[in-house]
Order: C-alpha cells, then sequence, then structure tokens
C-alpha cells in the first residue's frame, strides 16, 4: 500500500475517530515512514480536515447511509485527492479503495468513480465556509465579528504559509517576504528543515500573529522575564533575543523537553522550570520586570495551521478554558515587581478568553498600557477601543493571513 496515504489515513482516523491533535499523531506513526511521506500524508489529512464539512457534503448524495469509519476516512482521502489536491483520477481512486476495508471495496470505488464525474461542480455549488465551519463557532464568530466571519472561515480554507522569526543578525531565507512586523514568510508546504541555516539556529517557526505578544512585552536588556506557559518555546527564543535574563515555565515535562531542544538549536539560554505556574508564581512573589503569559485556550485562531481545532474543540471548552486563564492572569499578576509590565495572550478568537479578561484587571492592581499604533506597523486597524490586540486569520488575507490572537499589555500599579 502506498506509504503516504496509509499514513494520511492514520492521521485521520486518529483526529477523528480517536480525537488526537495533528501534530500529536505525526509523532506517532512509524520511525520508518520517512520525512517526506509525512509531510505529503500531513498534506492529506489536513487538506480533509480543512474541507471536512463539504467533501462529506459531496460524498453524502452516494451513500444510502454512512459506511464504517475506516471506509468513511479512505471516502474523504479520495474525495480531497480528486476535488482540492488535483491527484489523476485513477490514482486517487485506486488508492482509496485500497485503504478502504475489503467489504467496502466495490461502494468506494464507485462512489470515487462518481466524485471523479460530478463532484467538481457539486463543490463550487457549495457554501463550503458554512459547511467547514461547526455552527457553534460560526455563531460565535457572527456575534463577535458581524459579517467578518465569513472572511474568517474561508482564510480557514487555505493552508498558511510557514512564517518564521528571525535570530537577531540573520538574514531571511533566500525568496523570503519580510512581513511588515519583522516576520519572513514563505510558501505554505515549504519545509524549515530543508531551509539552509537551520540546523544553525538561524530562525525558528512562529506565526506572524504569535510573535506580537513578545515584542510588545518590549523587555529590556538585562531585565528579569518570566514567560509563563512557555513551550514549545517561540516566545521564549523572542525574549532571550532581546538580552533579557529569561525564566521559562512550563507545566509538561514532554513539552518542556521541546522547549529546551528548540533552544539548544538557536544557541539560546534560558533558565527552564517544570512546573505549575500557578503554584510557582505564589512562591516566587514579586519579583520580575516583565510576564510574558501565554495561556492555554481553545485555539481557535490556530486553525489555519491545525485544521483539527475544529472538530476537537467543543463549546462547553470555552468558559473552562476561560476560568484557567483567569487563574494564571492573577498569578502572572502576583509575580511582579510594582511598575512591571504584563502581556496576556491567547491564540483564540473567542472574546470569553481574550475581551473579556479586561474588565478584572483593575481588582489585580493592573493598569492597562494600550498598545500604540507605531508598534503594531500594518495592524494598527487591529488595536481594539481599550487598546488591546486582536488579529484574526482574514487580516493580511493579501499576504496569506495571519492566527488569530487577542493581546492585551498592562502596568503593575
Ligand atoms: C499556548 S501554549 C504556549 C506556547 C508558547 N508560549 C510558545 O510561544 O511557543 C500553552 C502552554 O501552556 C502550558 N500550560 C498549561 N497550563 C499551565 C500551567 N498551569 N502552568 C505552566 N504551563 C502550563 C501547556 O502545556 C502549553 O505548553
Amino acid at each position: 500500500m502506498n506509504p503516504t496515504r496509509s499514513a494520511a489515513f492514520s492521521l485521520l482516523s486518529a483526529v477523528l475517530e480517536r480525537r488526537r491533535a495533528l501534530d500529536e499523531a505525526l509523532d506517532a506513526l512509524p520511525a520508518r515512514i520517512q520525512p517526506r511521506d509525512k509531510a505529503a500524508a500531513h498534506r492529506i489529512a489536513a487538506a480533509v480536515l480543512r474541507r471536512l464539512g463539504s467533501i462529506d457534503a459531496v460524498l453524502e448524495p452516494y451513500l444510502r447511509r454512512e459506511p464504517s469509519p475506516p471506509a468513511m476516512q479512505a471516502l474523504r482521502i479520495g474525495a480531497a485527492e480528486l476535488l482540492l489536491l488535483g491527484t489523476p483520477a485513477h490514482a486517487a481512486v485506486a488508492s482509496a479503495v485500497a485503504l478502504a476495508p475489503k467489504p467496502f471495496s466495490g461502494l468506494v470505488n464507485a462512489v470515487l468513480r462518481k466524485v471523479a464525474a460530478d463532484g467538481p461542480s457539486a463543490l463550487e455549488g457549495l457554501d463550503g465556509a458554512r459547511l467547514d465551519t461547526p455552527a457553534w463557532l460560526w455563531s460565535a464568530w457572527h456575534a463577535a465579528y458581524g459579517p467578518k466571519v465569513r472572511a474568517i472561515a474561508e482564510a480557514h480554507t487555505r493552508p498558511a504559509p510557514l512564517d518564521l522569526s528571525l535570530a537577531p543578525g540573520t538574514a531571511a531565507p533566500e525568496g523570503a517576504e519580510i512581513l511588515p512586523n519583522g516576520t519572513a514568510r514563505l510558501p505554505a508546504g515549504t519545509r524549515i528543515t530543508e531551509l539552509p541555516g537551520f540546523a544553525e539556529g538561524g530562525f525558528w517557526a512562529q506565526d506572524a500573529a504569535a510573535s506580537l505578544p513578545a515584542r510588545l512585552l518590549a523587555p529590556s536588556p538585562g531585565a528579569r522575564v518570566a514567560d509563563l506557559c512557555a513551550a514549545p518555546g517561540g516566545k521564549t527564543a523572542q525574549l532571550v533575543a532581546t538580552g533579557a535574563k529569561v525564566t521559562a515555565v512550563e507545566r509538561d515535562a514532554q513539552r518542556a523537553k521541546r522547549l529546551g531542544e528548540n533552544l539548544a538549536r538557536l544557541r539560546m539560554e534560558a533558565e527552564m522550570v517544570v512546573a505549575d505556574a500557578i503554584p510557582w508564581a505564589a512562591e516566587r512573589g514579586g519579583t520580575f520586570d516583565a510576564v510574558l503569559l501565554d495561556a492555554p485556550c481553545t485555539a481557535t485562531g490556530t486553525i489555519r495551521r491545525h485544521p483539527e481545532v475544529a472538530h476537537l474543540r467543543r463549546q462547553k471548552d470555552v468558559p473552562k478554558l476561560a476560568a484557567t486563564q483567569a487563574g494564571l492572569i492573577e498569578a502572572a499578576a502576583g509575580l511582579l515587581a510594582p511598575g512591571g509590565r504584563l502581556v496576556v495572550a491567547t491564540c483564540s478568537l473567542q472574546p470569553e478568553e481574550g475581551e473579556a479578561h479586561l474588565a478584572r484587571a483593575a481588582a489585580l492592581g493592573l493598569r492597562p498600557d494600550p498598545v500604540r499604533p507605531e508598534e503594531v506597523p500594518g495592524l494598527e486597524g487591529a488595536i481594539t477601543g481599550e487598546g488591546a490586540l486582536r488579529t484574526r486569520p482574514d487580516l493580511w488575507a493579501e499576504r496569506g493571513g495571519m492566527d488569530g490572537f487577542f493581546v492585551a499589555r498592562f502596568t503593575r500599579g
């Protein structure tokens, strides 16, 4: 069996049947699968997850009832190859038939032959943005962003480019576009490990929007900075690059190990603490000049890069994570010396995980420190009435978009 398709099949089954994150499922693929095959499998699985609603709507008229999950994954892979990835019809159909459990091979063959003939026009007639967005997310984004919900959903149907943050003194890789915030952007599908300079630690992968929180903290060289919820360390690296004295706190030991490996590749050093940031902050008290809190969240701002998020997250996750964030914000405030600066960020498009936190800041002794237009060139319009920053996937659409982040800055009174 074709190793790429069978790996794509494993990835989809892991996400849709066992509710695993796509990156986690990628890491769990057998070691014998070559990196190139893994990357190709990821591309196929991500295409299915990005357009799952549309793909299922194209398949539905040809199915009297939904077949077993493995047969359904084979059909989805075949349909994605036919409709989205430009695979020749005979190859797409034959490999999907090979993936399907034996009793379903006839069905998969017959359905995909029909999809090859009529699928493209059926797909064109669908409201893809709507079908590919779970209803609860559509309603929540419509309530928060009005008609922009459609542009957000459309941005999620396209693969995201590769964004790099550059270490000081490193030139951008050839062909990269330099965005107004300094991010070097390369086309979607570029593999970072194959870029010259990767092993030497000249850059790291980081979405343009994800680079904004550390830029807005802007610690002075030598400042004592706590980076809470730090792994895999994109923001830690930015903070170290400023010359600050960084303490990176991460609860998950596996993720902390990855942070250590990432810093080692970049030849950077930070104090690393594997701990829950809340009790750790209570022990340390107000000893830091600056704190960056990149709190755990639903990650609905990262669906372009992690399309499974749309299918794995549930509405009930939002208030639970918002409560976790509130606890972490309180802990972060307690770490600041008087006059210290706090930046709070979440990569969520849900206002409960962003704007709603502002109301509680004053009770924690935090004064808003509004983002100034000159600090965010090209994103002046993303500054909210309260001086926070709200990015969305449809911003910079002509350049390939950006993740959805909420970022707020405060000073300790
Ligand atoms: C959004 S990710 C952080 C991304 C990271 N700041 C970066 O830029 O690469 C959130 C991280 O917070 C960690 N985390 C969640 N709750 C935590 C807690 N109470 N204390 C410390 N780390 C926590 C998670 O394990 C996860 O690695």
